[in-house]
């Protein structure tokens, strides 16, 4: 392959958003589409659950402006491990359109490496056409002050003490590592649950991991000026070197770590109930990530429940449409080997 070209100019810029499960990714992408002050915006959403959840989020949410071919769903598993067969044809098919969109935003899945993604930029078909304006890391920050992230200390000890070079054997702490590594700006989301003296630990562990400065901005609800995000002009893809991984050239990136399920989600009397079994659900062993939706007899509006580590939350987000089966659906993604039957018998109720 040629070298890459390392101007922007005529380029559409595309900004990567990264980070991990239940950061606050989707909620960054709403903000920033409600924000879009007129230019024209496309997303591309990539979702390791086979739900189709965010992406139908994303475009149920009325905004001005935003239609349904705006966001393109892109649900096969993990973004960096089909960028030939998903990725590439998705953004051409965006940058083909009569009226292309002046930025796009991309929405990595949580477990997704950013740094293959970064790379594809490069690939011949598309590197005239787009630039990474910036790869932004969404930090869940009472996770990592809650110490989600941390490797187990006795075994990075034990490593030391055996003068071996400390290699993480946590895959959480592998991605988390992965995707900050390759952030242009990192946001510190859900400030508003970490007090002030936890948010300075989360930016020293942050810190910790990092080669070089980088700024974090606290946000709550990824409410952030647009401006910060949009227009960094990072050209990311021509600086692949200042991005360390964990995962070298052509080697895989193990999604073999982690699993995730579809399960049917019943009907509960209240919100309350619903919530109830969910929670008891995310409390079963190597549980990460649950969201879906279901119906409440008598409402007309589907419930939406999102569950990241122990704490769930539930809104309405649209009613049902006419004729609409109201069949409830969870996805539940863990560790490899979660305890899925502890999950199924908390949903049943
Ligand atoms: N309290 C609080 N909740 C937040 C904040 N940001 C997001 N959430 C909630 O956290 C949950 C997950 O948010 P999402 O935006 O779906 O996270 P995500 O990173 O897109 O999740 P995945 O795509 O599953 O990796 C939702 O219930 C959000 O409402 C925040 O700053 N504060």
């Amino acid at each position: 392959m040629n070298a890459p070209q390392t101007t922007t100019l005529g380029k559409v810029p595309c900004t990567i958003i990264t980070g991990f499960l239940g950061a606050g990714k989707t909620t960054l992408v709403r903000h920033l589409l409600e924000n879009a002050g007129g230019k024209r915006l496309a997303v591309l959403v990539n979702e390791f659950g086979d739900l189709g959840f965010d992406g139908s989020f994303i475009a149920g949410c009325g905004i001005e402006g935003c239609t349904q071919d705006d966001i393109v769903e892109l649900p096969n598993g993990c973004i960096c491990c089909t960028v030939a067969d998903d990725f590439v044809p998705a953004l051409e098919k965006l940058l083909n359109r009569e009226n292309p969109p002046q930025h796009i935003l991309i929405e990595t899945s949580g477990l997704a490496l950013p740094k293959p993604l970064v790379k594809a930029f490069n690939w011949p078909a598309i590197r005239s056409r787009v630039t990474v304006d910036g790869v932004i890391a969404v930090v869940d920050g009472p996770a990592v002050a809650e110490g989600q992230f941390a490797d187990d200390p006795e075994a990075l000890k034990a490593q030391a003490a055996q003068d071996q070079a400390v290699d993480h054997d946590n895959p959480l702490e592998e991605v988390f590592e992965d995707q900050i590594l390759c952030a242009d700006l990192i946001l510190l989301n859900k400030s508003d649950l970490v007090d002030a003296a936890g948010r300075e630990r989360v930016k020293a562990e942050i810190a910790q991991h990092l080669p070089k400065a980088i700024k974090v901005v606290e946000t709550a609800h990824g409410k952030v000026e647009p401006a910060l995000i949009i227009g960094l002009g990072a050209a990311a893809e021509s600086d692949l070197a200042a991005r360390p991984s964990h995962h070298g050239e052509g080697e895989d990136h193990d999604h073999d770590d982690f699993d995730s399920v579809a399960l049917p989600l019943p009907q509960a009397g209240s919100p309350e109930e619903l919530v109830a079994r969910v929670a008891k659900a995310a409390e079963a062993e190597g549980v990460l990530r649950l969201k879906g939706f279901a119906g409440i007899p008598g409402k007309p509006m589907r419930l939406v429940v999102q569950g990241v580590g122990r704490r769930v939350g539930h809104h309405y987000d649209r009613a049902w449409g006419a004729g609409e089966a109201r069949d409830g659906r969870l996805v539940v993604i863990g560790l490899k080997g979660f305890d899925r039957a502890a999950v199924e018998a908390a949903l049943a109720g």
